[in-house]
């Protein structure tokens, strides 16, 4: 709701449909936003528990998930959730066969949206341009706050790219954080290193623990990634070819060999993924991503379709 919300505000789409199989809450839902037309953009906002609203759609975004039960295997839950998605990613793609997907939903607690959104291509036999995972946009955002927060500069004037899994494995790109094109690392030559004198690893490790924290504190996360889905469905509706990190299909990237999707820096238009920017990344960045390629594959090894 949170990133149809956004969407609706920020005058990224004409028109919204809501599927949900909570058809009471889809309802409210629904009339809710409505009711706030009048400030806003017409924009034609409808919901049903029938696919066949969401026809001729450009973009579907897939934020529905089960969540993990007491005691529950992490590959349980991963197989809870490929279920859910083999009801869901046909129906969609039959409905509209020239959509993007943007998949958000995580299978559980220290699974992320990146083995979903495989999940998603593999079910949705759409052209890996067109599966996209909200993946480190999100993660980004995040270290570029806690960046200006320290800086005393605002967020969209920081820069710094958090790539490959989104959450606990995530890596931050010392080596491109800059403000202005001035790179921190020129001025502190061990950023994020262990005996980093400012310790700019604190922010990257608050990073990863916003999410428990907010769920800590207010039971799920949303305005964040609500605003990051909208700025990537006006990328991609807008054509702007604009970059962002998110979860893409990295096979032959960075020496991995393997059908993951892991979050690079991609350049968004209409076609979804137009092409992935490649970082100069180091010897110890690349093996992070080789790790968390190595665990996905493993979950992903164990998947019954
Ligand atoms: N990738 C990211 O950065 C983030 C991912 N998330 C993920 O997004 C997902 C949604 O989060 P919330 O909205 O807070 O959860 P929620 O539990 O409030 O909403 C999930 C919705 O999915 C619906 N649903 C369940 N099975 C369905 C099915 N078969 N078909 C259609 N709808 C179905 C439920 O009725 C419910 O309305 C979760 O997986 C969460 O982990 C949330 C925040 C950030
Ligand atoms: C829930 C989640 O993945 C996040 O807020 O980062």
């Amino acid at each position: 709701m949170a990133a149809a919300f956004a969407i609706l505000t920020q005058h990224v789409a004409s028109e919204i449909a809501l599927v949900d199989v909570a058809e009471d809450r889809l309802k409210g839902e629904m009339m809710d936003l409505q009711h706030g037309l009048s400030f806003l953009r017409n924009v034609r906002v409808n919901a049903s528990t029938d696919y066949a609203i969401t026809a001729g759609s450009r973009i579907c975004v897939i934020t529905a998930g089960a969540r993990q039960l007491e005691g529950e295997s992490r590959l349980n839950l991963v197989q809870r959730n490929v279920d859910i998605l083999k009801h869901i990613v046909p129906k969609l793609v039959h409905h509209s066969p020239d959509t993007i997907l943007l998949v958000v939903s995580n299978p559980g607690k220290f699974l992320t949206v990146d083995i979903l959104t495989f999940v998603a291509w593999k079910l949705s036999g759409l052209p890996k341009n067109r599966v996209i995972g909200s993946g480190t946009n999100l993660d980004s955002s995040r270290f570029r706050f806690l960046m200006s927060e320290r800086m005393h500069i605002a967020p969209s004037s920081c820069h710094g790219w958090i790539i490959g899994e989104h959450g606990d494995t995530s890596v931050p790109v010392w080596s491109g954080v800059n403000i202005a094109g001035v790179k921190l690392s020129d001025l502190n030559p061990k950023i994020g290193c262990a005996d980093d004198p400012e310790n700019f690893a604190a922010l990257h490790k608050e990073v990863v623990e916003s999410a428990y924290n907010i769920i800590k504190y207010k039971g799920y996360t949303s305005w964040a990634i609500g605003t990051s889905v909208s700025v990537l469905c006006n990328a991609i509706l807008s054509n702007q070819h604009s970059c962002y990190a998110v979860s893409t299909l990295i096979n032959g990237h960075h020496g991995i060999d393997k059908d993951v999707f892991l979050s690079l820096p991609c350049v968004l238009g209409e076609n979804g993924v137009n092409f992935i920017v490649r970082q100069n990344l180091s010897d110890s960045e690349k093996n992070q991503l080789k790790k968390s390629a190595d665990t996905m594959d493993k979950v992903q090894e164990g998947i019954k379709w």
